[in-house]
């Protein structure tokens, strides 16, 4: 029988390079958030009817003012993460036979939304290996053929992607989906937060960002921004609850999550605004794996700390090493270095993201010990 009760983490100390938790780290506002809204539904002291209704602690303002300014949208929500706000999204434009167009680089939660909200899924392909780019023409083309099939309510760019952390031409995009009435979303879940993006400069209709993973907040939650024009479709109110919107459920992040959220807020809008630092960072440490013969796939020069690598040397050794496949997750941890998942030698992503350049120089002596050690 397992103890339960507090349970300490175990990679708490370690140089984290896991893509999933590099731009969800807490700031240390948020820590103190934990503590002082951590009891079950804390934010509800004060509540007039729903979560974004909220004037103390200030939710409204933040859902109201703060968060569209920041998006670059008229209208803006709390979900519970990125996956719920596409899929609120979806769900509200769906139609029976209708159809999305996902890129092909889609994060598989695009894909989960969508047939729960009961659409076909259309994919625009990437153009593979080493590159994997999704070229904006290729979503014309998709979106017509589609469209012989049925309606395509909705159009998604992952922006980055989760897998290459490439950034397609956004805006050329935009453009092509409003040529065919084709509204799109941005699945921003690794951008908001870390990178500077607005919805409206792009020219898009949806954004969505993701708390827990890019903006310093526990999770999970998310944010959604959209068009005023899509706020009837998106913000319908229950019949007979008349206060609460339907796609939402009444009220998402009803707790600690939205408070760690808002304290974060001021530090990731600083954060932002050191992007081109971090673009340096992460095309330095590319450069650094390349001299090891381990290769960074996706857009080159790179343009965001999420990156892909192809390494054939630490697959051969996979091959002969005891530990198997298994031995570079092992020498890692034995480093204290987390974030590469265990198993992978020869195709891995990583992230850099406000890791200081310091650990960085650890990891890349780390690589090169270990092909070193097993050469
Ligand atoms: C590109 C991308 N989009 C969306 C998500 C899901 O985010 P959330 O956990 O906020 O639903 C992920 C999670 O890995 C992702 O990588």
């Amino acid at each position: 029988m397992p103890k339960f009760g507090f349970i300490e983490r175990q990679t708490k100390d370690f140089i984290n390079i896991d893509p999933l938790q590099t731009g969800g780290k807490l700031s240390e506002e948020a820590k103190k958030a934990l503590v002082e809204w951590g009891d079950g539904y804390s934010v509800c002291d004060f509540c007039t009817g729903r979560l974004e209704e909220i004037k103390t602690p200030p939710i409204y303002d933040f859902v109201h003012e703060t968060l569209p300014e920041f998006l670059g949208c008229e209208v803006a929500r709390i979900t519970n993460g990125a996956r719920e706000a596409k899929f609120a999204v979806m769900h509200a434009l769906a139609r029976p036979d209708a159809w999305v167009v996902l890129d092909g680089n889609a994060h598989y939660t695009s894909y989960v939304a969508a047939e729960r909200a009961g659409l076909n899924v259309a994919e625009v392909p990437n153009t593979g290996h080493p590159g994997f780019r999704i070229e904006p023409d290729r979503y014309a083309e998709v979106i017509e053929e589609t469209k012989k099939k049925g309606d395509v309510v909705l159009a998604v760019l992952t922006y980055p992607d989760g897998n290459y952390g490439n950034l397609p031409d956004a805006k050329r995009i935009a453009k092509i989906c409003h040529e065919y009435d084709v509204p799109l979303l941005l699945n921003c879940a690794y951008a908001v937060g870390r990178m500077p993006v607005k919805m409206k400069e792009i020219g898009a209709d949806f954004i969505v960002g993701s708390g827990h993973k890019s903006m310093a907040s526990a999770g999970p939650i998310g944010v959604l921004g959209m068009r005023e024009d899509y706020s009837s479709a998106l913000l319908r109110k229950s019949a007979k609850y008349k206060k609460k919107e339907i796609e939402f459920l009444g009220c998402t992040a009803r707790g600690v999550t939205i408070m760690t959220l808002i304290a974060s807020f001021p530090h990731v809008v600083e954060r932002v605004k050191q992007w081109d630092k971090e673009v340096e960072k992460a095309r330095w440490f590319s450069a650094k794996m390349e001299e090891l013969e381990i290769v960074q796939l996706g857009d080159k020069p790179h343009n965001h700390d999420l990156m892909f690598f192809e390494s054939q040397k630490l697959y051969e050794i996979s091959k002969k090493a005891k530990k198997g496949r298994y031995f570079l997750y092992k020498e890692l941890k034995k480093r204290k270095i987390h974030g590469i998942k265990p198993g992978l030698t020869k195709h891995f992503k990583l992230s850099t993201y406000m890791v200081p350049k310091e650990q960085l120089e650890i990891v890349i002596r780390a690589f090169e010990e270990i092909i070193d050690r097993y050469s």
